[in-house]
Parts: C-alpha cells; sequence; structure tokens
C-alpha cells in the first residue's frame, strides 16, 4: 500500500501582542505523521500513535482535519495515520498543530490532492478547533510555512511570512508539568470577549513595534514590541511563573520573552549580548519557587513542513 511521511515542527504563537495572528516555528521539536491508503471501499479514518493523544479521530487534532479531507473530496478511501508525538503537547509548543499540519500534509501527498500551503492551513485548523473548540491559525500557519509568519486573513485564509533582519536565537523555558486535557481549550476562555479602546491600543503598538523590529533589524523595536497587555494578563493564573522570569531574561538584556502560546512555555529571544547563564540559573529558581522544574531548551527558528512519498 502506498504511504507517506510528513514532518512539522513545533511552534510559539501569539508572540506578544498577536494572539490568533502571529506565530514562530522553531527545531526544537517535531510531530510525524504516516498516512497510508488502506482501500477505496469506506470513508474512514484510522489512527494509531507513539502517545497518549486521542485516537478517535474525532478528537484528534490530526484526524478530524483528515476527516474533513475526505468528506470535501467526497473520497470513499480509508486512510490509516500514524501519528508520531515529538512536540510535548499541552505546553504551549503548537503541538495539536503540528500533528494536524503533518497529517493534512501527507495526505495531500497521499491523494494527490494538490493543496496550496494556505489550503493546508485552511484544513489543518480543524484540528486546533477539535482539540480546543476554536479554529485558531497561527500554530498551524507556522508549521505549514515555516519561519516567523503573520495570518493576514482567516476566510480565507491568507498567510505572510514576516522578513527576519534581525539575528537572535530562542530559549525556551518548558516547565516539567502535565497541564491535563484541553490546556489551550481551558485558557481561552479565559481572555476577555471586549477590552478598552486604550489597552487596543497599547496592543498595537506592540504589534507594530515587534513586526517592524525584525524588518527593518532593529533590536530596540523588537523589544519594545514583545509585550502584551490583553490576553498574557488575562490568562496569569495558568503560569505564575511569568512575570519574574521575564523581569529577570529583561534584566540580563534579553532581546525580548513572551508566553509560547497559550503556555506554560515561556519563550525568550536572546543574542550575543545576553547573559544566558544568569537566566538559567535565576529562572531555575523562579520555578522551584513555583514548585516545578523547568527545562531550558536552546533552539532556531523552523522550517514549513516536510513530506516524504516512501512508495
Ligand atoms: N495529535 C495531537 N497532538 C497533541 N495533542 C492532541 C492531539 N490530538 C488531540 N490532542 C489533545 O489536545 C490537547 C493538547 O493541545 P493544546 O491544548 O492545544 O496544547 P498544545 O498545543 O500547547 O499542546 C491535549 O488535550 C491532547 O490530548
Ligand atoms: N492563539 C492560541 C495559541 C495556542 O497555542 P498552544 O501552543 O498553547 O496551543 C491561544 O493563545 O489560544
Amino acid at each position: 500500500m502506498r504511504s507517506v511521511k510528513a514532518t512539522a515542527f513545533s511552534s510559539s504563537a501569539n508572540l506578544g501582542a498577536g494572539y490568533d495572528v502571529l506565530s514562530m516555528s522553531h527545531l526544537a521539536f517535531s510531530d510525524t505523521v504516516y498516512a497510508e491508503l488502506i482501500n477505496e471501499k469506506e470513508r474512514r479514518v484510522m489512527m494509531e500513535s507513539n502517545s497518549n493523544v486521542p485516537l478517535d479521530p474525532a478528537r484528534n487534532s490530526a484526524g478530524a482535519p483528515v476527516e474533513a479531507l475526505l468528506k470535501e473530496f467526497q473520497l470513499n478511501y480509508t486512510i490509516k495515520l500514524n501519528v508520531i508525538k515529538g512536540v510535548p503537547h499541552g505546553l504551549g509548543l503548537g503541538s495539536s498543530g503540528a500533528s494536524a499540519v503533518a497529517a493534512v500534509a501527507a495526505v495531500n501527498e497521499l491523494l494527490n490532492l494538490h493543496l496550496t500551503l494556505e489550503d493546508i492551513v485552511k484544513f489543518a485548523v480543524i484540528g486546533e478547533q477539535a482539540v480546543s473548540g476554536s479554529p485558531h491559525p497561527d500554530n498551524v500557519a507556522a508549521s505549514a510555512f515555516g519561519g516567523i509568519v503573520a495570518v493576514t486573513s482567516h476566510d480565507p485564509i491568507r498567510v505572510v511570512r514576516i522578513p527576519i533582519n534581525l539575528n537572535f536565537r530562542l530559549m525556551l523555558v518548558i516547565p516539567r508539568v502535565n497541564t491535563g486535557e484541553g490546556k489551550t481549550k481551558k485558557a481561552r476562555e479565559l481572555v476577555p470577549k471586549q477590552i478598552e479602546v486604550s489597552k487596543m491600543v497599547e496592543n498595537t503598538r506592540f504589534l507594530s513595534s515587534f513586526i517592524l523590529g525584525l524588518v527593518k533589524g532593529d533590536r530596540a523595536l523588537v523589544r519594545e514590541g514583545l509585550n502584551d497587555a490583553v490576553v498574557e494578563r488575562s490568562r496569569e493564573p495558568m503560569y505564575p511563573h511569568y512575570p519574574k522570569l521575564k523581569e529577570i531574561a529583561l534584566r540580563y538584556d534579553a532581546i525580548g520573552a513572551c508566553v509560547s502560546g497559550a503556555g506554560p512555555t515561556v519563550l525568550i529571544l536572546y543574542d550575543d549580548s545576553t547573559k544566558l547563564g544568569e537566566i538559567k540559573q535565576e529562572g531555575g529558581k523562579v520555578c522551584a519557587q513555583h514548585g516545578f522544574q523547568c527545562d531550558f531548551i536552546t533552539t532556531e527558528i523552523g522550517e514549513g513542513v516536510r513530506v516524504e512519498g516512501l512508495n
């Protein structure tokens, strides 16, 4: 039977004030999905995984979009998906999104559907909807396209890679915690439905500064822009370690720090001016004060989804 392998990388979404719009792919972790055509008689998705994610396709971020693909293209095919999880889930690393993108990309190649990258994002958000109750496109856009992306339109989906003219590297501060089921769904329920105009203006300044800083290669602008006055603050009970960790990162001259997606992972942008050792040492104490250990993983901005026909 013909089968295809696709690999999609982890991501950090929001990036300060870019809630549901900005996201960054990174090489830290990846999910791989093997898609196999079993028969052309019955419309069905069969699931396997090396991890404890749900194997009901409707509740798996990889299975749900593939079911939607088969329906959209009116294909009575049975597809087997084997989801090899490499992105730790429930930690703000775009784990659900990586699986969704890898699955859609693999089935696209397997069935010669000729989907564009934006089509892949359009279907992959169905996976995010299945696990978080909301089709947020940011994580899947970064895992599909690579780099740092802005989702400039939701319907139709339009994704733009942001030119990066600043040299920096990434450190992920990942708490060794189990956030249980549906972490992002719970986090999204904390976000206010209405905000004051002053907060909108403040976040618009942050978003403008962050994006312009990347494009102009202006370190100070990026530092000024990597902030958020609305979503991060509304969710602080889910990551009480974050404010102090951010303060330490900035004290030791990190370019900036933000919550990775809905957390609890914290993303730190750094360069040669940053005293990374001090951040790790003092950041580790902050994590311990909150009752858990953290892993400090350095990584780089990632690529888009990779597809490999196996036979
Ligand atoms: N293929 C999958 N990969 C990761 N999580 C999945 C997958 N399918 C379903 N889930 C569920 O989605 C939740 C994790 O996704 P989410 O809450 O968005 O956090 P994150 O994206 O930070 O990992 C968990 O409850 C997990 O069981
Ligand atoms: N914009 C979303 C991003 C969720 O990212 P995740 O990696 O935590 O799933 C949100 O903030 O809800």
